[in-house]
């Protein structure tokens, strides 16, 4: 028998005023370089979920928020190599500071339905539509 060991991922869906949602393009180097994600990252042994997201936050957006404000939204299930993705998505409309890029290439905000048309992780393809209906 396989044994599939899951790989779990934090991510959110930082969303401003006018209800447009922050993407980061992947940097070079790192699997699927290029692609759009949802700012978020690994999850580490001994980390609750939304630690880990905050984390992520501050180290790769430099930006500041609280567990109170990470609402679960979604999550995606996807076959990564020989690992199985669990990818937990959030929506987080209040933080601190101003997003700026650190780790990705890139930053912008799109609203969801614009999403369609950026190449994304195969997993971040069934959040859009869900996305598109929450905010
Ligand atoms: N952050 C993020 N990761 C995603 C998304 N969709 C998706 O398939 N992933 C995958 C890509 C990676 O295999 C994994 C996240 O791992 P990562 O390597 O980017 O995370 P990390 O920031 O902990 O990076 P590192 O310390 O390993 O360099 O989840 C998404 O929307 N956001």
């Amino acid at each position: 028998m396989t044994t599939i060991l899951p790989l779990l991922v934090v991510a959110v869906a930082l969303v401003d005023a006018d209800g447009r949602v922050l993407l980061q393009q992947r940097p070079p180097g790192k699997a699927m370089a290029g692609l759009w994600e949802f700012p978020g990252g690994k999850v580490e042994s001994g980390e609750t979920p939304e630690a880990a997201l905050i984390r992520e936050l501050e180290e790769e957006l430099g930006i500041r928020t609280h567990a109170s404000c990470l609402a679960p939204a979604s999550f995606a299930s996807e076959a990564l190599g020989d690992r199985h993705l669990l990818l937990l998505l959030y929506v987080c409309r209040k933080w601190q500071g101003l997003p700026e890029a650190r780790h990705a290439t890139a930053l912008q905000w799109v609203r969801p339905n614009q999403m369609y048309a950026l190449d994304m992780p195969p997993a971040d393809l069934p959040l859009i539509g869900l996305l598109d209906a929450l905010i």
